[in-house]
């Protein structure tokens, strides 16, 4: 790597940092003539100190002792009120860029598609958002400041020495190379530690995150003290990666402090000759110890701001690289947006999950749906129909063969205009914390308050929501906490049919409802689904029989089609599975 790219990789934290900081540049350049101004000012008292010793006590003009202590304490108080002022700005520009990556990183989460959900884990995603932008911004409301002050404080105080004595100056400076030398050792040990850390508190996070979603499960199986342990094991993982950031810090600090100490030797036993044998005044001695905290001040911060710029550069990968994810379903329509007749082809359709490309879950379906139509699907768990439904709404794209639309693939839509005429009901029912009237509205904002209750009486869910303390304004919590299984699923259907789509996928809808109220529904959903074409996925046959197509899949393919009755006469796998819930009840032959 030659010096170029090698600086260019330094800076490359940096140059992508500035895309969010600079909109605030008017602050920055504020910040910066503050930090100017302030640096300007730390020079006066150690100066003015030395004329004191000189000039009062020495030469014993004591009129000049007021007014150098007014200035002495006009400057100090100027100087405390702008270093607060470029706190402030300094802390807006932060907050500024880190609303702007908060923003980039949630929009960027809404644009990624199920394979990037399916792989990365959400505690790990929770810790991007937090603790990483949170060390993007301490870099600039704190580290950022605290750098240009060391740096300028350093050589403001080798400037101003030099002008008092070259000599002792030149014997501090000496020092400094060393100081170079053990910090950037420190900074090249901490790197991989810091990413160390920020992975450790990762998968904390994500293990608290699914321990939180999953708690029924903990509880059901009496597993507290299992998690216990595993949160332990994960705790003192995360503490002994911050010990082993300490250990580094420990290891370095204290030659840093020492080397910081030195300089005051210096000065004494040096200064001290110089004193003594005439070549400088007591009070440029006075003055040269006044500025070796500006020496000594950058040289104790440099260690813990490396530290913090590992800590930030760390995070930047981790951040950039959620940012650079890249969905696989990307929309490329090659036609416009428009309304949906509501056919649906799938013309040699063969699927491999990205994680498993080897294993076909679906091998070569072909079907056509018309507008209006329903097709039923019937299959042993693990089939591939809950697969063969997200290749309509696009969550994927086949392996082979094409999913067409109205005649078009469905690559060449809009997705938006797909995602919006086709509602899926999915079986992981999930609702927001949030009213049920605002749940059921999610896909259409707009729907008035009748045409809701109506389609709650459709999905029988109307009599229950009305039944409850607060009715369509009670609250549910997240996932739907408070509610039945096949309340939750009344609800998710209700709020399909409320977004009125050309194209509804019921997966597995009504399994968890009663034989009757499954039955009530079909009938309900049967009135005002004729304008729609309908996937029906159902282990039940009752809710698959009235279905103008029925199609049986076994380990991926199409092994029966055909409607009811020539299933039922076909003998295959659907007249076994309607003779086995026939004998189990007498209500499906009543049906009939
Ligand atoms: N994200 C995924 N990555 C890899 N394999 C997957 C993924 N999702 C599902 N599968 C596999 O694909 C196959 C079909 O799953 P699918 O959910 O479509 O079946 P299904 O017929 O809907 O089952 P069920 O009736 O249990 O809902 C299964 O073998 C499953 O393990």
């Amino acid at each position: 790597m030659d010096a170029v790219q090698l600086w260019r990789k330094l800076m490359n934290p940096y140059t992508w940092v500035w895309q969010y900081a600079r909109k605030s540049r008017g602050l920055i350049i504020w910040a910066v003539v503050l930090i100017l101004v302030n640096a300007a000012g730390i020079v006066v008292v150690p100066i003015l100190s030395g004329m004191i010793v000189d000039q009062v006590i020495d030469e014993g003009h004591t009129d000049r002792l007021v007014p150098m202590l007014l200035i002495m304490i006009g400057v100090t108080l100027g100087r405390t009120i702008v270093r607060y002022i470029y706190e402030v700005c300094c802390e807006q520009v932060g907050q500024n860029a880190l609303f702007d990556i908060r923003h980039d990183l949630f929009a960027k989460l809404q644009s990624l598609d199920f394979n990037f959900f399916n792989t990365v884990r959400t505690g790990d995603i929770m810790a991007r958002l937090t603790g990483d932008t949170d060390a993007i911004r301490h870099m600039i409301a704190w580290v950022s400041y605290n750098v240009v002050e060391c740096i300028l404080w350093f050589f403001t105080a080798v400037a101003v020495m030099a002008t008092i004595n070259v000599p002792l100056m030149l014997a501090l400076v000496v020092v400094t190379p060393l100081i170079g030398w053990l910090t950037f050792k420190m900074s090249n040990e901490a790197h991989p530690v810091f990413f160390e850390i920020r992975q450790s508190f990762a998968r904390l996070n994500a293990m608290v995150e699914e321990n939180i979603s999953g708690n029924r499960v903990v509880k059901a199986f009496a597993r507290e003290p299992f998690e216990i342990e595993k949160f332990e094991h994960l705790n003192d993982d995360y503490k002994q990666q911050n010990m082993n950031s300490a250990a580094v810090s420990r290891r370095y600090l204290p030659p840093l402090d020492f080397l910081a100490s030195f300089l005051s030797v210096i000065v004494l036993l040096i200064g001290g000759a110089f004193v003594i044998g005439g070549q400088m005044s007591l009070g440029d001695l006075v003055t040269f110890n006044g500025f070796l905290w500006m020496l000594n001040q950058p040289m104790r911060m440099s260690g813990w701001l490396v530290n913090d710029i590992q800590r930030f550069s760390a995070a930047t990968v981790k951040i950039r690289s959620m940012l650079g994810a890249k969905p696989a379903i990307v929309s490329t329509p090659t036609v416009a947006a428009k309304q949906l007749q509501g056919k649906v082809q799938f013309d040699h359709v063969s699927f491999a999950y990205p994680d498993a490309p080897d294993t076909n879950v679906l091998t070569d379906i072909n079907f056509t749906v018309e507008p209006g139509q329903t097709l039923g699907i019937l299959g042993e768990t693990g089939a591939g129909k809950s697969t063969l439904m997200n290749l309509i709404t696009r969550f994927y794209d086949p392996t082979e063969g094409h999913v067409k639309l109205d005649g078009i693939d469905a690559r060449d839509w809009p997705v938006a205009t797909l995602r919006d005429q086709i509602t899926i009901v999915m079986q992981d029912l999930f609702l927001f914390s949030d009213t049920i009237q605002d749940n059921i509205s999610y896909g259409n904002h707009t729907a008035t308050p009748p045409f809701i209750q109506e389609m709650a009486t459709v999905a029988d869910a109307n009599e229950f929501i009305a039944a409850m303390p607060e009715g369509y304004d009670t609250v549910v919590g997240e996932r739907g906490v408070g509610l039945s299984g096949g309340q939750k699923q009344r609800i998710s259907l209700t709020r399909a049919l409320v977004k009125d789509p050309k194209i509804l996928i019921l997966d597995d809808t009504t399994s968890a409802l009663d034989m009757e109220t499954e039955a009530a529904i079909q009938t309900r959903l049967g009135n005002i689904t004729n304008q729609k074409t309908v996937f029906v996925i159902a282990s039940r046959i009752s809710s698959l029989r009235h279905a103008d197509q029925i199609i049986v899949l076994r380990h991926g393919r199409i092994v029966e089609r055909g409607t009811h009755d020539q299933l039922v006469a076909a003998n295959g796998y659907y007249a076994e599975t309607y003779r086995r819930q026939l004998g189990n009840n007498a209500d499906l032959k009543g049906g009939e």
